[in-house]
């Protein structure tokens, strides 16, 4: 099976970082038997003024590169804004959508969340979709919430017509920059229901989902098929963690080959 890995800079570094970051990761990509190979797909989210030169430095690489944000329009008078068309227009595939701290930092509310899923699928953007409780308790409830969040954030694009493949990232949010992940065994719970309702949707076909939430090296081997890849902030920092992810990658195809 093929994982997906995510990981998004957030704000955490300076322009020069990121590109350095960025080269690093994409000499891993152009040799690395896990991405070669198609056992990973690998997409990178930086800073805006980052995305350019990211977008360079990984062309010769099958490393997918996107925005951590948009706007809900395409066009106009929106000033600091970004659309899902220039995006698209620089050659992004992937926009994240709904993460908790914009949730929490910027009041974005639901109503917001689906109008810029809505933006990113009618701009030809795969939205990585941010889903999860704010508080840890049961897997029903998380399940309920993640649910209840993936149906609202698709509202807006089932209401014009244009839903397709989404990738869901679900991050609990109580796990988010935290020291340790979710419980593995929870995790994939979760992710199973969502896989399931995924699947009840042949509008949603090619989707996938991811787990977030203090991801790192060791976690992926854990889950296996549980979850269909990561999606990771710090412990992606340090590319050498990022190789030894895809590492545990290959090991999981061996054992399921
Ligand atoms: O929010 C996340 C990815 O977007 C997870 O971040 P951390 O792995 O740093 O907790």
């Amino acid at each position: 099976m093929t994982r997906t890995i995510g990981v998004s800079l957030k704000m955490y570094f300076g322009h020069q970082r990121t590109l350095d970051w960025c080269a690093d990761v994409a000499e891993i990509a152009r040799r690395h038997p896990a991405v070669r190979g198609g056992g990973a797909e690998l997409f990178v989210l930086p800073s805006f003024p980052g995305l350019p030169p990211a977008l360079d430095l990984f062309r010769d690489t099958p490393v997918e590169v996107g925005a951590q944000d948009l706007f809900w329009e395409d066009h106009g008078a929106y000033t600091g804004e970004v659309s899902g068309a220039e995006l698209r227009e620089l050659g992004c595939r992937h926009v994240e959508v709904g993460h908790a701290e914009r949730r929490r930092l910027f009041g974005e509310d639901d109503r917001v969340v689906a109008a810029k899923t809505a933006a990113a699928l009618r701009n030809g953007l795969i939205p990585v979709l941010c889903l999860g409780e704010e508080r840890a308790g049961s897997t029903t409830d998380a399940v309920r919430t993640c649910l209840e969040q993936l149906d609202s954030a698709l509202a807006a694009a089932r209401a014009a017509d244009r839903v397709g493949a989404v990738v869901i990232a679900y991050e609990p949010q109580w796990a988010i920059g935290a020291a340790e992940p979710a419980d593995p065994e929870f995790i994939g719970a979760v992710c199973g229901e969502l896989r399931n309702a995924l699947d009840a949707e042949p509008v949603l076909a090619g989707s996938r989902v991811i787990y977030g939430g203090s991801a790192g090296p060791g976690l992926l081997s854990t889950l296996g098929d549980a979850a269909d890849g990561l999606f990771l902030g710090r412990f992606a920092h340090d590319p050498a963690a990022l190789e030894r992810i895809l590492d545990e990658v290959v090991a999981l195809d061996g054992v399921s080959a």
